[in-house]
């Protein structure tokens, strides 16, 4: 369903005759309102008149500067209303801060566009800059800030204002996750998205992967592991609390500061643990294609009520092919496909499954455990026990990445940026 459909329109300020549908040749009436504004021409002899304040308290030069500020905006947005066809830009754009702002009339193909550093360079001059994404054909951008605050604080300097270093005033819009996805992500405005998201779009599912027997072995040797890390470091283990789970990390770390891979002194081995390496065999008989050797292995123990927020696993961190094997209390997962209006899929996590996310499972779509006590299954409410996983991944070494799901991509981050430039 297009954006404009989706929310309630909400405020006039881009509104067009909801019946209306866009197009080059009939523009937006709304937008076309240049509030009774027309480009008055300085005559030779007039010096003075344009310094002289008429009815409106504006000097001639004044209301020449609005009446171009106001063309060039009804043009922005007309433009990324008519490629998107959107009836009301209302629906998309918010009135609140959001930590990601469109900018509306620079993009890739836009006349007089500029580049992704160009943008970097004015952007980064604020606080909290993440990364701008452009893409190929869309003659707008995006620009995301850690926090709306943030993203405030640029927009308050720069928006509708002459931007020197790139020449053009600059027109910002904050956007909802949702919609940044939506308008960045989605191939064409007539892309009707399904719900479903199975093993054609890269979602396996195993139940019984293991057996109840080899459930008891990992737990017994997750405790002897622990046992061990104890002895060896004098009382302390490897579990570090995230939120409300814990986690403990092999061969390599994550750091949930930078969202990156972290130092190995955090890891409870730079090894994964042996008594993994028969069931990681066993990925492989049921996932042919699945990649030689992973060598980053995260433990989690989720107490009830605890989850995990919704997050795509870094594409820069990691490479294709998530693996998540369950013990313990059966769970909900949620995944939801930003760019879609419409998805939301739930699976049931049994004990002893595993799931695999790749292709546009991994990189396309986000998943969550929801922070609660209890999952609604089948119409039951069914209480949550403790819960147990184990998430086994590969790094990504050239930590870059060329997907189509910019919109969840971290290869342009600032954070990921500087992760390079320190690696070399
Ligand atoms: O524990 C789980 O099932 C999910 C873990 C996860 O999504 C992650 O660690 O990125
Ligand atoms: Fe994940």
């Amino acid at each position: 369903m297009a954006a404009g459909r989706q929310a309630e329109a909400t405020d006039s300020k881009w509104a067009t005759p909801s019946n209306s549908q866009p197009t080059k040749e009939e523009p937006l009436a709304g937008l076309l309102d240049l509030g009774g504004l027309a480009l008055e021409q300085d005559s030779p002899s007039d010096s003075t008149a344009s310094k002289s304040r008429q009815g409106d308290g504006l000097t001639r030069r004044e209301r020449n500067e609005q009446y171009k500020l106001t063309k060039k905006r009804t043009e922005a947005y007309a433009t990324l209303q008519r490629m998107e066809k959107i009836c009301d830009l209302s629906t998309v754009f918010d009135q609140r801060p959001r930590k990601t702002m469109c900018i509306v009339n620079i993009g890739f193909g836009a006349v007089g566009g500029a580049t992704v550093a160009e943008l970097e360079a004015v952007f980064s001059e604020f606080e909290g800059f993440e990364r701008v994404v452009m893409k190929l054909g869309k003659p707008y951008s995006f620009v995301t800030f850690r926090s709306g605050e943030n993203a405030q604080a640029a927009h308050e300097v720069l928006h509708e204002r002459m931007c020197e270093p790139l020449g053009k005033i600059l027109f910002l819009e904050y956007l909802t996750h949702r919609n940044f996805a939506y308008l960045a992500d989605r191939v064409s405005p007539d892309d009707t998205e399904s719900e479903l998201l199975d093993a054609s779009r890269g979602l396996h599912y195993f139940d019984d992967f293991i057996t109840e027997q080899e459930e008891k072995d990992i737990m017994e040797h997750i405790r002897i592991d622990e046992e061990a890390e104890i002895a060896r470091n004098n009382g302390s283990d490897k579990w570090t609390q995230v939120q409300e789970r814990y986690v403990k990390h092999y061969g390599h770390s994550f750091d949930y500061h930078t969202k990156h891979v972290g130092s190995d002194s955090l890891t409870a081995s730079t090894e994964l643990p042996p008594w993994m390496q028969p069931f990681i065999d066993r990925i492989r008989t049921k996932l042919p294609g699945y990649p030689g050797t992973p060598n980053q292995l995260t433990i989690q123990r989720y107490p009830p009520g605890s989850g995990i927020a919704f997050h795509t696993d870094s594409h820069t961190a990691f490479t294709d092919m998530i693996v998540i094997l369950s013990m313990g209390s059966p769970v909900q997962m949620d995944f939801r496909k930003p760019a879609s209006h419409d998805s939301l899929v739930t699976i049931d996590l049994e004990p002893r499954s595993l799931v695999v996310m790749t292709g546009e499972a991994r990189y396309g779509w986000e998943h969550a455990i929801r922070m609660r006590r209890s999952d609604l299954v089948d119409g039951r409410v069914r209480e949550r026990c403790e819960r147990w996983s184990i998430t086994i991944r590969t790094i990504n070494e050239q930590m870059t990445c060329n997907c189509a799901f910019s919109a969840l991509c971290d290869t342009n981050s600032q954070m990921v940026q500087r992760l390079r430039r320190e690696r070399v």
